[in-house]
């Protein structure tokens, strides 16, 4: 199975809409430029300050499925009542030139993922609590209510299916997240474990 992926890695981070996946990945990259990150196609509408090709590959339905159809895409899922997907050809290219990709995408797309790249590490985001994650969305200010009303229905779902990645990291103190996410990416070998991380953020072992 490795050879499929010369000397790169696939990543995988999911978590409710809200938790913060977007902010700690914004974080991450400031910290490490050389890690790649996915830029999926979707149908949603651009939020205010969305930049097509840069956040997303705004598309319409008719193009989505076009992609669906001609196998261009990795995974893809229906979420909150847009579709969302991993165009294959940027991810295989830049995994084959042995860099490390994160795919930020919701339950489903990760179960594929599961299920096509056992190997890819798969991270889930959890928020502190519900409370804190309606908190959030709302202080967001970029979804209908309608919007809000969807996602908080799914995050239940999602929450649930939390134990089914590799490591689960709560999105409490947004630099202490952040620091767990990069000594999962990145542990250095001359520490031991961080006593403070539970067992189950850690790797687990196959
Ligand atoms: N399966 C899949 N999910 C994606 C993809 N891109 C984004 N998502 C997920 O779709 C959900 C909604 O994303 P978005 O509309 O940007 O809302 P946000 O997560 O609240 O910022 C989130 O859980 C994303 O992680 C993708 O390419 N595939
Ligand atoms: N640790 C945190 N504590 C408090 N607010 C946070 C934290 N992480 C993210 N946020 C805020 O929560 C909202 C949702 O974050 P975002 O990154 O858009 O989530 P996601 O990408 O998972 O949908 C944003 O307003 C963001 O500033």
């Amino acid at each position: 199975m490795q050879e499929r992926w010369s000397s790169g890695r696939l990543i995988v981070l999911t978590g409710p809409s809200g938790v913060g996946k977007g902010t700690l990945l914004k974080a991450l990259m400031t910290r490490h430029p050389e890690l790649y990150l996915s830029i999926s196609a979707t149908t949603r509408a651009p939020r205010p300050g969305e930049v097509d090709g840069q956040h997303y590959l705004f598309l319409s339905r008719a193009e989505f499925q076009a992609l669906v159809d001609q196998g261009e895409l990795l995974e893809w899922a229906e979420f909150a009542g847009n579709c969302y997907g991993t165009p294959r050809r940027p991810v295989e290219a830049a995994v084959q030139e042995g860099k490390w990709v994160i795919l930020e995408i919701e339950l489903e797309g990760a179960r594929q993922i599961r299920d096509t790249f056992p190997e890819a590490l798969r991270i889930f985001v959890l928020p502190p609590s519900l409370h804190e994650l309606e908190h959030r969305l709302r202080g967001r200010g970029q979804d209908s209510e309608e919007a809000i009303a969807r996602r908080l229905e799914r995050a239940r779902a999602e929450i649930n299916a939390a134990d089914e990645f590799d490591v689960q990291v709560v999105n409490d103190d947004l630099g202490l997240a952040l620091d767990r996410i990069e000594r999962i990416l990145f542990p250095a070998a001359d520490t031991l474990p961080d006593p403070a991380i539970a067992l189950s953020e850690r790797v687990k072992t196959p």
